[in-house]
């Protein structure tokens, strides 16, 4: 089989929202490759907690099983979280369709998570190795899947400040311009995980960036990299500063952005676009801009919504492998 459906960014690209059906009850979730719980808002949150979301009622579906003494609790690199029980049910995204997929029912979410009243929970699409359930670990919806998809694959294909789309089980070759390049992932941490040691800025020389690596994280809204790839980028950019108060590097919205070009895998290069580097204003003004590419410590690397902005991305379970091309 296969599904698809909608990627609907949040205001400002903050989060992509796609529909997903658990037990015959819809719930819009933030779809993220970077970690392996599918957990969702419930009637088993405190009613404040609630508020202004979709909340799963188990006892509405007659194919809901909860598993006994299981429970979850998740922390997020941006500092939330949630926890709570565990059962099964049948969930279907966009035709492709799990029935006994482990379905993780948040007690407690943080307060981001709340005020975030267009998410209604996560789908993590990352190895399971990475999933929180005690006392048995389970699988993500895509190791599930996998055996019944058309192609032990899913697509990412999302847009600045547009609709795009999540696919499983089918590439789209209508989504992408030219054909797709490959690498081998590195899943011992349990991310889609490539190294990353070269890059370049416009139209400049190749800059070493010796031992690095990254992961293909759609959960995560901005392209975060080391301090090398940070000074070597935004020396490039006219008034570029890092500015504490903001939170980060900042520059004229009218300044002129250079594509980034980045090694995956030592296979091949991707390119992020300079306009899908310009991420928003950071106040009505409209005069500064905060960057889409921020930085991050260590030699992880987490390249989220902007590179995905300008690159469809497909994820290959079956041989461990993922691909980028241009968006078509
Ligand atoms: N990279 C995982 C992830 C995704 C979303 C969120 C989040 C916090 C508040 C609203 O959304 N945090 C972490």
């Amino acid at each position: 089989g296969k599904g698809t459906v909608a990627a609907t960014p949040e205001q400002g690209d903050v989060e992509y929202l796609a529909p997903i059906n658990i037990g015959g009850q819809t719930m819009n979730m933030d779809f993220d490759s970077g970690s392996s719980d599918l957990w969702i808002f419930s009637t088993k949150l405190p009613a404040a907690s609630q508020t202004g979301h979709q909340n799963f009622d188990s006892t509405k579906s007659t194919s809901f099983k909860a598993i006994t003494g299981a429970s979850f609790s998740i922390s997020y690199g941006d500092g939330s979280g949630a926890a709570g029980m565990v059962g099964t049910d049948t969930v279907n995204i966009g035709g492709a369709t799990v029935t006994s997929q482990a379905i993780e029912l948040a007690t407690t979410v943080s307060a981001s998570f709340v005020s975030d009243t267009n998410s209604n929970g996560l789908v993590g699409l990352a190895y399971s190795k990475l999933n929180t359930v005690k006392p048995t670990q389970q699988k993500t919806f895509f190791d599930n899947a996998m055996p019944s998809l058309a192609q032990p694959v899913f697509t990412a294909d999302l847009r600045k400040a547009a609709v795009g789309s999540y696919e499983f089980g089918n590439i789209d070759s209508t989504k992408f311009n030219g054909s797709l390049q490959w690498t081998a992932v590195n899943t011992t941490q349990g991310f889609w995980q490539f190294s990353s040691t070269k890059f370049s800025v416009g139209t400049g020389a190749a800059m070493a960036n010796p031992g690095n690596q990254a992961i293909a994280d759609t959960g995560t809204t901005l392209m975060l990299a080391n301090a090398a790839v940070i000074n070597g980028y935004y020396s490039q950019v006219q008034g570029a500063v890092n500015n504490a108060t903001v939170g980060g590097v900042t520059f004229p919205c009218a300044a002129k952005l250079p594509d980034l070009n980045v090694d995956v895998g030592g296979n091949f290069n991707a390119v992020v676009r300079g306009d899908d580097i310009n991420f928003a204003p950071v106040d009505a003004t409209g005069q500064t801009c905060f960057g889409g590419l921020q930085a991050i410590s260590g030699n992880l690397q987490i390249f989220g919504d902007i590179m995905f902005k300008s690159n469809f991305v497909v994820f290959n379970g079956g041989n461990n492998s993922l691909a980028m091309a241009p968006h078509g």
